[in-house]
C-alpha cells in the first residue's frame, strides 16, 4: 500500500477525527436500541444450563471477548467452533451474532440449536433474517449491514459498527450480570487464563 505525501500532523488530526466519528457512531445507536430486548437476554442465559455462543470475523472476536467474560462469571460456555466444545441440547442457550443475520454457518447452528429444543437468541442488524426464523429471542442493534455501500447509516466500512457496538453491548451485559451476582473482582479473577 502506498502512503501517499501527507504530513505525521495530517495523519494524526485525521485519525483523532475518525474515532470520535465512532464514538459519535456507537452513541448514536445506543440511543436507537430497545434494552428491554437485550434484558430478555440475562433472563435466558440465566435460565440456561449451557451457554453456546456463535459469530463468524469480526463479529466473532466481539462474540468470543463475550465468551470470555461470561466464563470469568463462573457460566459454562462454549464457542461453537473450539475442539472441546459439546453437543447443544434442551435446556441450554445458543447466542448468535450476526450483523446480517445470513451468515450459513451461524443460520444453521441456530437451526440445529432448534431442533434439538435449545432456546436460540440472535443478535443481528436486521429484523427479520434467516437467522431471526430460527430464534426465540432477537436483540436488534440497528448499524450500517456490511454491504450497505452507499454508507447511510455509517462512515465505518461495511460491518464496523454493529461489531464494536456488539462488543460493549456484550460488556454492558456482562457489567450487570456481575452487579447481579455481586462476585468479588478477585474471585472472578481466579477463573482468569493463567496459561497465557
Ligand atoms: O468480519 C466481518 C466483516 O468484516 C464485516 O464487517 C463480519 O463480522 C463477518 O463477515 C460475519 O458477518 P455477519 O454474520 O453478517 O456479522
Amino acid at each position: 500500500m502506498e502512503i501517499k505525501n501527507i504530513s505525521e500532523q495530517q495523519i494524526a488530526n485525521d485519525i483523532r477525527a475518525n474515532l470520535e466519528m465512532i464514538l459519535v457512531e456507537n452513541t448514536w445507536l445506543l440511543k436507537q436500541m430497545d434494552f428491554n430486548e437485550v434484558a430478555a437476554l440475562v433472563n435466558y442465559i440465566g435460565a440456561a444450563n449451557h451457554i453456546f455462543i456463535i459469530a463468524a470475523g469480526r463479529s466473532g472476536f466481539a462474540m468470543r471477548s463475550a465468551a470470555m467474560r461470561l466464563m470469568h462469571l463462573g457460566l459454562k460456555v462454549y464457542f461453537v467452533g473450539e475442539t472441546t466444545t459439546p453437543a447443544i441440547i434442551k435446556g441450554d442457550l445458543l447466542i448468535a451474532a450476526s450483523g446480517s443475520g445470513t451468515t450459513s454457518t451461524i443460520v444453521k447452528a441456530a437451526q440445529k440449536a432448534k431442533e434439538v429444543n435449545a432456546m436460540v437468541v440472535a443478535i443481528s442488524t436486521q429484523g427479520r433474517s434467516l437467522l431471526s426464523d430460527f430464534s426465540d429471542h432477537l436483540i436488534l442493534i440497528p448499524a450500517a449491514g456490511k454491504q450497505d455501500f452507499e454508507r447511510n447509516r455509517s462512515g465505518q466500512y461495511a460491518g464496523s459498527l454493529f461489531e464494536q457496538f456488539l462488543l460493549l453491548l456484550m460488556d454492558s451485559v456482562f457489567q450487570s450480570l456481575w452487579k447481579v451476582e455481586g462476585i468479588p473482582a478477585a474471585e472472578l479473577w481466579e477463573r482468569h487464563a493463567n496459561l497465557e
